[in-house]
């Protein structure tokens, strides 16, 4: 007889990933995600969505309460990799560095980051979530199982960034990109409301030296330790 097996969904195991632009938190997420056949939740793109929403129509940075009617009724699907808004294509039209420093400005809108919260959470499905932004082990899911801290140096990120940019084909000028890193670093940890900062629970992870399967490896082996230790 078939079992109807009931799971509570704040008991399904969390890896959280959080850290600054360009350290390799969405590759690094992805990667142990399809490892261990668990959901993926890149937060930051529902961030770079308002904001390629907000430049579409014209909605200015200054205009909060119009960003978070934008966050409030975003029409967005995440289908085999592609992500749609409105029922359009714009998997790379959102990674301009032009959608990332508006995602960074309203992203310290208390508002904007309020109508955000339940469409994050709703990713959390068995047998289970790697989630990766700027507070996802601070606010989002606090219950985490893991919590890393994935940075890199700045100049590293900066490189990363600009090769990442390139082989899309787009246009990109190292410089600007680490003033933009910086500038946009600066504005994550310095809001009011969820700013990015390691918190005591999450384990640092510094990815300077480190390749991505070097990266790869250490989360994987500090989430079977977890494991270990809560008998998942
Ligand atoms: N440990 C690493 N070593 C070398 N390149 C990396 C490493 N981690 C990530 N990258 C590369 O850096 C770029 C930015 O990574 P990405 O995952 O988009 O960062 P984030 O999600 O933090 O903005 C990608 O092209 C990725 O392949
Ligand atoms: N959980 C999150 C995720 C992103 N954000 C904001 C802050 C970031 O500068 C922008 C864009 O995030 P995204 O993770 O796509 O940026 P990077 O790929 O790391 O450059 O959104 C946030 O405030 N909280």
């Amino acid at each position: 007889m078939k079992q109807l097996i009931m799971c509570r969904l704040d008991e399904v195991p969390v890896i959280a990933i959080d850290g600054p632009s360009a350290s390799g938190k969405g590759t690094i997420a992805q990667l142990v995600a399809k490892e261990l056949e668990f959901h993926y939740l890149d937060s930051g793109a529902l961030y770079r969505l308002v904001a390629l929403k907000a430049l579409q129509i014209g909605a200015a940075v200054s205009e909060e309460n119009k960003l978070a009617e934008i966050a409030a009724n975003l029409d967005v699907a995440f289908k085999d990799e592609q992500i749609f808004l409105d029922n359009m294509p714009v998997t790379d039209e959102i990674r301009t560095e032009e959608c990332g420093l508006m995602a960074s400005r309203l992203a310290s809108y208390p508002l904007v980051r309020k109508f955000l919260v339940m469409r994050q959470r709703a990713f959390r499905q068995p047998p289970g979530l790697v989630a990766d932004g700027r507070d996802m082990g601070s606010v989002i899911f606090p219950d985490a199982l893991l919590k890393v801290f994935l940075t890199a140096s700045a100049e590293m990120r900066a490189q990363r960034r600009y090769k990442q940019l390139i082989e899309k084909g787009m246009s990109a000028n190292i410089h600007e990109l680490q003033r933009d890193i910086q500038k946009r670093d600066q504005r994550d940890s310095n809001r009011g409301v969820a700013p990015l900062q390691q918190n005591a629970d999450a384990r640092l992870l510094d990815t300077t030296s480190l390749s991505i399967l070097q990266a790869q490896n250490s989360v994987l082996e500090w989430y079977r330790e977890c494991c270990a230790s809560k008998r998942v």
